[in-house]
């Protein structure tokens, strides 16, 4: 994720929002919601349906992050179930089989429990999930999109959460800066003042590796 000025400054000319993410050594820093639902989105990155990929992030009282996971199939059961959403037969349908974002959140927990922890998910927990996000102790949820408020399934997961004292929130943006570059040649110009042409570097740099391979 990029985290210099001058990258955010690509997508971003308002100098009030970068003063807002200014941090003391004058780089930019992602802080607070932004770093934790963007870590949601990145770690939705990683999921194979090709239609939706949902991350979540749970974090805990300390703001540490204890537990991400994105929407996959079961453990050994990848490639083995079409990610199918139409077919006639619902159980030719991914719905059947496909483990949410949160769920997995949750079973990948690296701590002990997850009480009093809050949640950040791109989109809003389903019913199935937010069962077994109250029965974790998740005490606030926090959520990108709620593109799936018409359904059943959102509409009890709502009811449940309120039944049991679990403050839902929407993650709000600006839609003007909703971007966040993340660049992997950053690392190689961050110390040189100025940012180089991208694929000038990246050419350089392979080069430069292939003249090593040759010697
Ligand atoms: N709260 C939710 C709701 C859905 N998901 C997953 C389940 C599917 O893999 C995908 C939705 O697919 P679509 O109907 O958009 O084709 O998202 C989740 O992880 N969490």
């Amino acid at each position: 994720m990029s985290t210099s000025k001058s990258t955010r400054m690509d997508v971003n000319n308002d100098e009030s929002i970068w003063n807002e993410h200014l941090g003391i050594n004058g780089k930019y820093v992602l802080k607070g919601d932004e770093y934790f639902m963007a870590i949601a989105l990145l770690v939705g990155k990683r999921s194979e349906d090709p239609s939706s990929q949902v991350g979540a992030c749970i974090v805990n009282e300390d703001q540490n992050i204890v537990g991400v996971g994105y929407n996959g199939m079961p453990n050994g059961c990848e490639n083995k179930f079409s990610w199918e959403k139409y077919a006639d037969n619902p159980l030719e349908r991914k719905y059947m089989y496909v483990c949410h974002a949160a769920m997995n959140a949750v079973v990948n927990k690296n701590v002990i429990n997850l009480k009093n922890c809050k949640i950040y998910n791109v989109i809003f927990p389903c019913n199935e999930c937010a069962k077994i996000l109250i029965q974790s102790g998740i005490k606030e949820v926090v959520f990108l999109s709620d593109k799936r408020c018409y359904k059943n399934e959102t509409i009890a997961s709502k009811k449940l959460f309120e039944a049991a004292g679990v403050i839902t929130r929407e993650f709000k943006y600006d839609p003007e800066n909703s971007k966040i570059v993340i660049d992997f040649c950053e690392i190689d110009w961050d110390n040189k003042k100025k940012r180089p042409s991208v694929q000038n570097e990246c050419e350089s740099t392979s080069k430069k590796m292939a003249k090593n391979d040759n010697a």
